[in-house]
């Protein structure tokens, strides 16, 4: 059976008017456009929601059948502000967080320290300190020397041992793009599993946060890479992970209690792509774990998954307004016609960075013309600054229209920058007919209030 489902980059509550203009939960985008300018990031609540929800759902319903528990935490990564962490919590989901600053918005959203982990590849002493401070529920260490340095801290406060999970890499190369494939061999996370002589860095590892009483070890973390949508790779990185923790229990009578899978589950950017479907994959990763389980001869363990673009890139659009048009002549004697947006890649550095694509459509009005190949760019002073390399738009796409480029929900917001000294959009909910800012526009002042001359 397939893994994954026919896909639709808008979120759920993305509907054509009568007048053909676009809504989002019942709110139409001319009206989110005056009340709160654009260009502007707009998250449709429910639909986020029910994506936290259904998560959760897949896998306690699926690891509940092979009698394992399983946590779902939302990667913060994806994107992060104080009403999201508590809409997903409220979902039952927790929060995983990668440095201090997503550990403070944490925080400050009032999710209990237990429910939230920290990862990251080079904490700093004062980011691990926040973390003990807030007796988050793990952290995730991604090397020796940061196991050392949890521990130190902890020697030097005192108190309860830090619970600990230990990062490892399978050699499982998956995901969309190399930068976002992070458990091949020659990249900078986690302690690998490979053994050519001796130990291998990974039960080193597990060792060495045994071998600290001031670090409990909780238990082995495994993250493959993102946007993935063949998931044999979550199923052959499991079965070297739950091997790996058979032979620390062989070796030292510790069974650690814990496995995380990481995220990665893959969604749709284009009309007609597929999405992993989390029943689908819950069902999969389960049926596997515990034929791997049985093969070991070990119990299953508690089991974690960390999923964000899954949740959050669908919810989320991009809202632009075209400021100009113009046909351009290309080498194959054909017309593109290049599409002027008031953003552009300091919102949406994906298409720059790893080649990503997505879909636009002109919102604001019933868009009838013909359609014409086109090419969606940005404001910056960069020939690589395009939102959307290729689309169709309607030959009379003209200042002033609306457009929304879909599925921007993850890594738009939460890796955009001030190049050009631009300041960054607003992120907007959308719910049940209503708006409301998450997180306001920047405006120049914020920026100019950090020049000190
Ligand atoms: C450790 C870890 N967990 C979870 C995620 C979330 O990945 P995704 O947004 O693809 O689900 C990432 C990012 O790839 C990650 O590095
Ligand atoms: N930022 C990446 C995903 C990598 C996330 C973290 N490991 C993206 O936009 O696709």
């Amino acid at each position: 059976m397939s893994t994954t489902i026919p896909g639709e980059p808008w979120s759920t509550g993305v509907a054509r008017t009568a007048d053909g203009s676009v809504s989002v939960a019942g709110v139409d985008v001319r009206e989110l456009a005056v009340e709160h300018g654009t260009p502007a990031y707009v998250l449709d609540e429910a639909d986020l929601r029910a994506r936290a929800r259904g998560y959760r759902r897949a896998f306690e319903t699926a690891f509940a059948e092979i009698g394992a528990g399983v946590d779902v935490y939302y990667a913060g990564k994806a994107f992060l502000s104080v009403a999201v962490a508590q809409w997903v919590h409220e979902e039952g989901l927790r929060v995983d967080t990668a440095t201090g600053g997503e550990l403070a918005v944490a925080l400050r959203a009032g999710i209990p320290g237990a429910d939230i982990g920290l990862h990251g590849n080079n904490k700093s002493d004062a980011e691990i300190a926040r973390a003990l401070d807030a007796g988050v529920g793990r952290i995730i260490v991604d090397s020796l020397v940061e196991l050392d340095r949890v521990a130190d801290a902890v020697a030097t406060r005192g108190g309860e041992p830090a619970p600990v999970m230990v990062r490892v890499t399978t050699g499982v190369h998956a995901g969309g793009h190399e930068y976002i494939s992070t458990a091949h061999e020659d990249q900078k996370f986690g302690l690998s599993i490979a053994s050519p002589d001796g130990d291998s860095p990974a039960m080193q590892g597990l060792l060495a946060v045994l071998a600290r009483p001031e670090l409990r070890l909780l238990g082995i973390h495994s993250h493959i890479g993102s946007q993935i949508l063949d998931p044999s790779g979550f199923e052959v990185a499991a079965r070297a992970v739950l091997t790996l923790r058979a032979q620390l229990g062989e070796r030292t009578g510790v069974l650690v209690d814990e496995v995380d899978l990481g995220g990665g589950y893959g969604i749709a950017y284009l009309p007609g792509e597929v999405a992993l479907d989390p029943d689908r994959i819950a069902k999969d990763v389960a049926a596997s774990v515990q034929a791997t389980a049985a093969d070991l001869g070990t119990p299953l363990p508690r089991f974690s998954i960390e999923p964000g673009r899954a949740i959050v890139g669908p919810a989320g659009l991009t809202l632009y307004t075209v400021g100009t048009v113009k046909p351009v002549r290309i080498d194959d004697g054909s017309v593109r016609t290049y599409v002027s947006i008031d953003g552009g890649m300091s919102d949406n550095i994906r298409p720059a960075l790893y080649g990503a694509q997505y879909h636009a459509e002109v919102v604001g009005r019933l868009a009838t013309a013909q359609t014409v190949p086109a090419r969606v760019v940005g404001k910056h002073c960069e020939s690589g600054d395009i939102v959307v390399h290729d689309v169709q738009l309607p030959a009379d796409v003209r200042a002033g229209d609306l457009l929304a480029v879909a599925a921007t929900g993850a890594y738009g917001r939460s890796m955009a920058s001030n190049y050009n000294h631009v300041p960054r959009p607003p992120v907007v909910a959308v719910t049940d007919g209503g708006s409301r800012v998450l997180v306001r526009r920047e405006t120049e002042d914020d920026l100019l209030a950090l020049d000190l001359g």
